[in-house]
């Protein structure tokens, strides 16, 4: 099974990286990527092989990942369109759709559109898949395979809901970040040093999630169990309403889901 990536970023070796960690042979991934650098760390840390484009490259593999920026994706297949043979193309660009997607490669078909996240560095990802009509089980079976290397998946009934697992879980992690830097930020102001304010806040983010994760019972019900009346967490809630938190960051997700849908128009979609 020959496995070709398109882009050797960030998300590229994080894939790779959870791939060979998950037994696929280093030997039968490749990857173009037009930037040394890239194409040193990738072969440095993976063994796979890496090309500086198209024309040594494996020509019609088993799976295509793209893993290129959106607005780099056109220029990018070009190359490939119309010599794909039966490949299953596996792209986790955010915004791009199927049907650019495809015309771009010269009417391919068997196509599966992917929302990962950056946690998949570490095995612990989340992503949202979705395929065209024309993709067979076991052509979903092997999307699977390689998203699951790097975490769990969701399949997405509806293509257009890609944009929402985008804003969701895609950009997600850097919400939580942000929230880490906050913790971390009034942590200082309250005289900690970086190191204990940084143990104190991601132990925190950490420890939350896994209740959340380990628990039946809703977010909403575990935040009133820390919230005592009159108590502290009262005091800090109520002036986080006050500042509009969590309205905003039901605004962020909503205002990065648009920007996926106009990244989709921009890029040829409908
Ligand atoms: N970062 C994230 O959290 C997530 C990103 N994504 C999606 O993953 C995709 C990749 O993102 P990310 O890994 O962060 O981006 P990166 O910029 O880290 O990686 C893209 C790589 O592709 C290279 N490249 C540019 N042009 C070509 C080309 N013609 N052929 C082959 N390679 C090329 C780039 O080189 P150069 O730098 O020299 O241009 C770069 O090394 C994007 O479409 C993004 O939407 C999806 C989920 C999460
Ligand atoms: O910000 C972006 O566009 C990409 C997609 C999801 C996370 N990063």
């Amino acid at each position: 099974m020959k496995i070709l990536f398109l882009g050797g970023g960030n998300m590229a070796n994080a894939l790779i990286g959870g791939m060979v960690k998950q037994g696929f042979t280093a030997a039968d991934i490749h990857v173009i990527d037009p930037g040394s650098e890239a194409r040193e760390r990738l072969s440095a840390s993976y063994a796979v092989n890496c090309h500086a484009d198209a024309k040594t490259a494996p020509s019609a593999p088993d799976i295509l990942v793209l893993a290129v920026k959106p607005q780099q994706m056109q220029e990018a297949v070009a190359p490939l369109a119309g010599k794909l043979g039966d490949a299953l193309v596996v792209s986790i660009a955010a915004g791009l759709g199927m049907a650019a997607l495809s015309r771009w490669l010269g009417g391919h078909r068997r196509i599966v559109r992917c929302m990962p996240n950056t946690p998949a560095l570490i095995g612990a990802g989340i992503t949202g898949l979705c395929a065209l009509p024309e993709v067979d089980a076991a052509g979903k079976a092997a999307a699977d395979r390689v998203l699951r290397a790097v975490g769990n998946t969701v399949w997405i009934a509806d293509e257009a809901q890609m944009d929402g697992v985008t804003a969701i879980s895609g950009s997600g992690p850097a919400y939580v970040f942000l929230f880490i830097e906050a913790l971390q930020q009034a942590a200082a102001e309250l005289g900690f040093t970086p190191e204990q304010g940084r143990q104190l806040a991601i132990e925190t983010v950490q420890g939350a999630a896994a209740l959340a994760a380990a628990s039946d019972e809703p977010a909403s019900l575990l935040r009133e169990r820390v919230t005592s009346k009159g108590g502290t967490t009262a005091a800090a809630l109520d002036a986080m309403a006050a500042h509009g938190v969590k309205d905003g960051i039901v605004a962020g997700c909503l205002a990065a889901e648009a920007r996926g849908r106009e990244l989709g128009k921009l890029l040829g979609g409908e």
